[in-house]
């Protein structure tokens, strides 16, 4: 891997050297030259008269850049160079990646003023929207270049400073010649003068553009191919994603879905019951702060945000542990797995531990609940919240991938909840960098992964209990078909309907629960509630007989137990 000063130095790199993630759609095997403007050195420090110690400010405070733009520019390359490039950073500077300010000044070279209020609001839309309408800022950027060549070799912060300006232009309406001096002076000052002087033109070009109501249109035409890449630039979505969805809901249900990946993301908020905060006591606290919300229209404890985030966490309510941030179609989830207090439960793949904190809380005390991950570092933080969330009474946690930890399990769970690792597609309004990082190569991966789960998940489970599985995924060949496919494997498995447990408009056909973002405005989410026939037992190859304690029941009994399970199976 090169070093930091190699890559400032302004050789010309492959992004896929240094991407963490790739994308069959991203801009992986692109040409980008690093800024040879870029020098650690001019961040200069000085040392302390007094103590000799260095000092980290630098003497480069740049007033004229305003700190919003500097800011996103410096997030928006971490996020697209991945961790390879917050590495290099933190090596070079010696683990001070401590905020945002330090990171603009160790890849720019200067700082700017400190971030208010306002410009925190403003780094945050702009960095979420840049990167969700990525593909079609690229579009229109591309358009206004003179060729292709000049886009393909652009420095990767040029690009930044760009899209942050289309995106501030077209979508966000803000005054189109602030935003045209903003980003020259940022290109000027952090590259170079030519740099400042392309900006100019092109966002010029754009503004007058935008003015007659003529920007480059998109068209979505021809064959189903050809449609699919209209609606992939002007929805900004892998087109793989796009003629998934076409086929499995349609077009215009996908076009429903493509808009609300694009909206403004809300939040809902949990009370932490165990720390004494009901429903109601949140919805006080939030008048207090001025937060705007409406009560969950599913769930009790459960609060909905549009806005304000950001006075919820100065008010300390998150740090303290008195709600957490858990979006409604993850708290449903937990009404299926309908925790009694006394019962043992398993949470196979637990980490970071939203569900097993929501369950612990619904116990009350009495009962135990067991959190497995193969992620110690997650783990670690689901043990840190479990304790501020005072539920830790109940829970133990395992270090372990599930399908070793099964296979000498003595089965003695109550209720097994498998919370899959999926390709979390139906969370894309929230995770904005998710579209651009999931590659439809994954999907068959996730798929294998979490058919082997299943199976080691279901010997788990005590006869007579329940086997929940759940994805954060919209995709039919991560939920219904795998659950399907279970089914032909484990007969000793049942569907139990979800409709004890959630209000109908959540419950398919087939019984199972299905979030559904256009239709709920929630997450995407899906679940399967799964019985264990109280007669059964597995066997290691997936075939399962009725298995009758003979001794405790005696040989009649037994025979005409197994006689009413084969009748009532089907
Ligand atoms: C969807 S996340 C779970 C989210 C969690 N249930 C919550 O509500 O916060 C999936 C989890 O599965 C874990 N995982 C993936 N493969 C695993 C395996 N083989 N065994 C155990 N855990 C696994 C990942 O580390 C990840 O934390």
């Amino acid at each position: 891997m090169p070093s930091l000063p190699q890559l400032l130095s302004g050789r010309t790199l492959h992004f896929a050297k240094l991407s963490a993630t790739s994308s069959s759609e991203s801009n992986s095997s692109k040409q980008v030259k690093f800024p040879k403007k870029i020098n650690r050195n001019s961040a200069t420090s000085v040392r302390r008269a007094d103590s000799g110690s260095p000092l980290r400010k630098t003497q480069k405070l740049n007033l004229e850049v305003s700190p919003h733009r500097a800011v996103s520019a410096v997030r928006l390359m971490r996020i697209e160079l991945g961790g390879a490039f917050a590495d290099l950073l933190n090596e070079q500077g010696k683990g001070s990646g401590d905020n945002e300010m330090g990171y603009v000044e160790r890849t720019l070279g200067f700082r700017t003023r400190d971030l208010d209020d306002r410009d925190l609001r403003l780094v945050t839309e702009v960095v979420g929207g840049t990167i969700r309408w990525r593909r079609y800022l690229d579009h229109l950027i591309l358009s206004l270049c003179h060729n292709e060549r000049t886009f393909r070799s652009m420095e990767p912060l040029l690009v930044q400073i760009l899209r942050i300006g289309f995106y501030e232009i077209t979508k966000l309406d803000m005054p189109p010649y602030a935003v045209v001096d903003e980003s020259v002076r940022l290109a000027k000052v952090a590259l170079r003068p030519g740099a400042g002087n392309l900006v100019n033109g092109i966002l010029r070009k754009l503004v007058v553009l935008k003015e007659s109501d003529s920007l480059p249109a998109v068209k979505v035409e021809g064959d189903d191919r050809q449609q699919a890449r209209g609606l992939a630039t002007l929805y900004s979505h892998p087109v793989w994603m796009v003629r998934r969805w076409t086929k499995y809901f349609g077009q215009d249900e996908a076009i429903k879905l493509l808009t609300w990946n694009n909206s403004c993301p809300s939040f809902s908020l949990r009370a932490n019951t165990r720390k004494g905060l009901t429903g109601a006591d949140l919805v006080s606290r939030l008048k207090m702060l001025k937060v705007p919300h409406e009560p969950s229209l599913y769930l009790d404890d459960f609060v909905r945000l549009k806005t304000g985030m950001q006075n919820v966490i100065q008010a300390g309510l998150l740090k303290e542990g008195f709600c957490a941030v858990q979006d409604e179609s993850a708290g449903l989830v937990v009404s299926i797995v309908d925790p009694q207090p006394g019962e043992n439960i398993i949470d196979c793949c637990a980490a970071p531990g939203g569900k097993t904190l929501f369950m612990a809380s619904r116990l009350n005390g009495q009962g135990t609940l067991l959190a497995v991950d193969i992620n110690e570092g997650r783990l670690r933080i689901l043990r840190e919240t479990a304790k501020l969330h005072q539920v830790m009474d109940v829970i133990s946690t395992i270090h372990a991938d599930l399908r070793t930890f099964s296979t000498d399990k003595v089965v003695e769970w109550d209720k097994v909840l498998l919370d899959a690792p999926c390709s979390g597609l139906g969370v894309l309004s929230k995770r904005a960098d998710l579209r651009w990082n999931r590659r439809q190569e994954d999907m068959e991966q996730l798929k294998h992964l979490q058919d082997e789960l299943l199976d080691s998940a279901s010997r788990l489970v005590k006869p007579g209990g329940v086997l929940i599985y759940s994805t954060c995924s919209i995709d039919p060949e991560e939920n219904e078909e795998r659950i399907e496919a279970f089914l032909l494997r484990h007969p000793e498995f049942d569907i139990d309907s979800v409709n004890n447990y959630v209000p109908e408009n959540f419950v398919t056909k087939r019984g199972f629960y299905m979030s559904n973002p256009v239709k709920h405005e929630l997450d995407g989410a899906f679940a399967a509630r799964l019985d264990r026939g109280l007669f059964s037992t597995h066997n290691q190859i997936g075939h399962s007989k009725p298995h009758i304690c003979i001794p405790v029941f005696g040989f009649e009994s037994s025979k005409v137990m197994i006689t009413w399970y084969n009748n009532n199976r089907s």
